[in-house]
């Protein structure tokens, strides 16, 4: 949807609420956008980023309490009672207890994988919801009344109404700073997280600091809740922050849609708004005895989900005209200055090394002391027939896996402890045997994923989109690699729309947009028709001629012949022939092994 008219028009509508709805609706409202505040961390941490948390009510319980204890304890500790009761140091407080709670619970929780990381998040919601309930300093399970109400200046804000303008500016700027955060070089890397760690961490993507961001930023959003809920409500105890509130955010991101910004909003006001409709209209259809609401609500929620799995919000997306929902929303400045290259290693120096490589699966040898040469400004291929052991060769090789003997050397330094993103910051880039790509981004942000350490700006200049030159500079190139691999047409599309062949080609178009001296490929021209593998040949041909070292993995033997400097054959896990491509296709071994003896 056109986001300037959405952006006007919540803008207008939410100027004007305070002053025509009644308190109870404006108190509502508020609620919403408490809720949102949450929710939107979710979008970041579960819709986009793929960690699933129940623990979100938690972290707004931390930051409320700690505004509560810092504005209504009578004899603060000496090293506190400086902050004297005022609600902004409540806030800085809270923020900064937040953050360091989880970066200790992220630091523990975020290694792990499958469904021990909700489980994990479960634990710790619970126990801070506990632990909350037992200070008895704060009033224990029965909570703590007569917090102060926000100042600003000389202004109280103790009125419903006008919380809600600080309610809602600080929701404003929450899913500002958010969608400016996705669409940067940091947000690309949150964006990986989902379905794409392995190909990210080889783009040089530190996955675990990207996981980090998401997971201190989604606190830090509800830390900010808890602050206004405290202020707002002025009173507060354990139970809106246990553990069927994480569930219930969680709920209101998926009925929203958990992967964008306004579904948070959304997702937050429809189950606020039908919680409470519920909550009035079944006692007077069905009696006051027993609670059908939860039964209604919970049976609503199943329809919701069941109708539309991916969310209200692109369930509505998909209703509005066609030219709203373009995904040409980012622009190319074709001005901004190139990115730097890195100085190729001199022709013909060695790159690559493979030394006595052995990689045992248990019982199954699948190399056996492999060795293999690359240089710069050559092609060499590596072939042999099923299960001869390339893509694990080839996987020692780019670091993702380890030789359990002999040793990998790129530019001279052994691979031994070092992982995918270490070697991609070396100068090794790399393409996938089964592509992996981010089918719902456009081919430009997947391209642009490559180009990641080439840049620098932070996750602040992200959010407040102070990076805009830099970001230029990095879609530039990532469009100068979409053209160079024949792709121009198709910049702005859905990955996911590409064929097969296409989306190799887009693999290699980020891979070169790393700058890397080395690039490995991996059975690049499966799914190519002939005429793209004759531009990819062609294409591979120059970048030799530039100076770089390409190692391929391939089945196409024509493809093959006619481009490699040497071939490398494996059988069993050995290497039966190294040579120019016509000692090679007369190997008596490789006609024998590979051939099946058939010249
Ligand atoms: N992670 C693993 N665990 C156990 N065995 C494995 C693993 N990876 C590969 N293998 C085995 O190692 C052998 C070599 O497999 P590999 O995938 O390296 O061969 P390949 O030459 O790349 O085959 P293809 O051309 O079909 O991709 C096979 O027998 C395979 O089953």
């Amino acid at each position: 949807m056109k986001p300037r008219i959405l952006i006007i028009l919540v803008a207008c509508v939410a100027l004007l609420a305070p002053l025509v709805l009644p308190s109870f609706q404006i108190t509502l409202l508020n609620y919403i956008g408490l809720y949102a505040l949450v929710v939107l961390g979710l979008v970041l941490l579960t819709g986009v980023g793929g960690m699933t948390s129940f623990g979100q009510a938690a972290f707004v319980g931390l930051s409320a309490y700690t505004t509560t204890y810092l504005t209504t304890t009578a004899a603060l500790p000496d090293w506190l009672s400086w902050t004297n009761g005022s609600p902004w140091f409540g806030l800085v407080f809270g923020l900064l207890l937040t953050a360091a709670i989880a970066l200790i619970l992220g630091a523990l929780t975020l290694r792990l994988s499958g469904h021990y990381l909700p489980l994990g998040t479960i634990a710790w919601g619970i126990s801070l919801y506990y632990f909350f309930g037992t200070m008895t300093s704060m009033g224990g399970h029965t909570g703590v009344s007569d917090i102060p109400p926000l100042t600003f200046f000389r202004l109280i804000l103790d009125q419903g109404e006008e919380m809600f303008y600080v309610i809602w500016v600080i929701l404003a700027a929450a899913m500002f700073i958010t969608h400016n955060l996705l669409s940067s070089r940091e947000g690309r890397a949150i964006r990986a997280l989902k379905g794409g760690q392995l190909m990210a961490e080889a783009m040089g993507v530190n996955t675990f600091r990207s996981k980090m961001i998401a997971f201190v930023i989604s606190a830090l959003f509800a830390a900010l809740s808890g602050w206004l809920y405290a202020h707002t409500q002025r009173f507060i105890n354990p139970s809106p922050f246990g553990l069927h509130m994480g569930i219930d955010y969680l709920f209101m991101a998926l009925i929203g849609g958990v992967s964008s910004v306004w579904g948070a909003l959304l997702g937050a006001g429809t189950l606020t708004i039908m919680k409470q409709w519920l909550e009035d209209l079944l006692p007077l259809i069905l009696g006051s005895d027993g609670q059908y609401e939860s039964i209604v609500f919970g049976l609503l929620i199943v329809l919701l989900m069941q109708r539309s799995p991916s969310g209200l919000w692109p369930f509505l997306v998909k209703l509005t005209p066609s030219s709203w929902r373009s995904n040409n929303h980012l622009t190319i400045d074709d001005n901004a200055k190139t990115l730097d290259r890195r100085d190729l290693p001199a022709r013909e120096s060695l790159l690559l090394e493979a030394k006595d490589v052995t990689r045992r699966f248990g019982g199954l040898i699948a190399n056996n002391k492999m060795n293999l040469s690359l240089h710069a400004g050559e092609i060499l291929a590596l072939i042999g027939p099923n299960g001869a052991g390339k893509s694990t060769m080839f996987n020692q090789l780019s670091a993702v896996d380890t030789p359990t003997e002999g040793e990998i050397i790129f530019r001279g330094k052994s691979l031994k402890g070092k992982n995918a993103r270490q070697v991609a910051e070396m100068g090794m880039s790399r393409t996938f045997q089964h592509v992996k790509m981010l089918p719902t981004m456009s081919v430009l942000e997947n391209v642009a994923l490559g180009a990641h350490m080439r840049g620098q700006k932070g996750v602040v200049s992200a959010s407040l989109h102070l990076e805009r030159k830099e970001e230029q500079r990095l879609l530039k190139e990532a469009k100068l690699q979409i053209e160079r691999v024949g792709l121009g047409e198709y910049v702005f599309e859905e990955a996911g729309n590409l064929a097969l062949g296409q989306q190799r080609l887009l693999e290699i178009a980020r891979a070169l947009c790393s700058d890397p001296c080395a690039l490995l490929l991996d059975e690049p021209a499966a799914g190519l028709r002939f005429l793209e593998k004759q531009a990819l040949a062609e294409l591979l041909v120059k970048l030799r001629g530039e100076g770089l070292a390409i190692l391929l993995v391939e089945h196409d033997m024509d493809f093959v012949m006619n481009l490699a400097n040497r071939i490398v054959v494996m059988e069993f896990g050995e290497l039966i022939a190294e040579g120019l491509p016509h000692e090679i296709q007369t190997n008596p071994a490789v006609l024998e092994a590979y051939l099946g003896g058939v010249e």
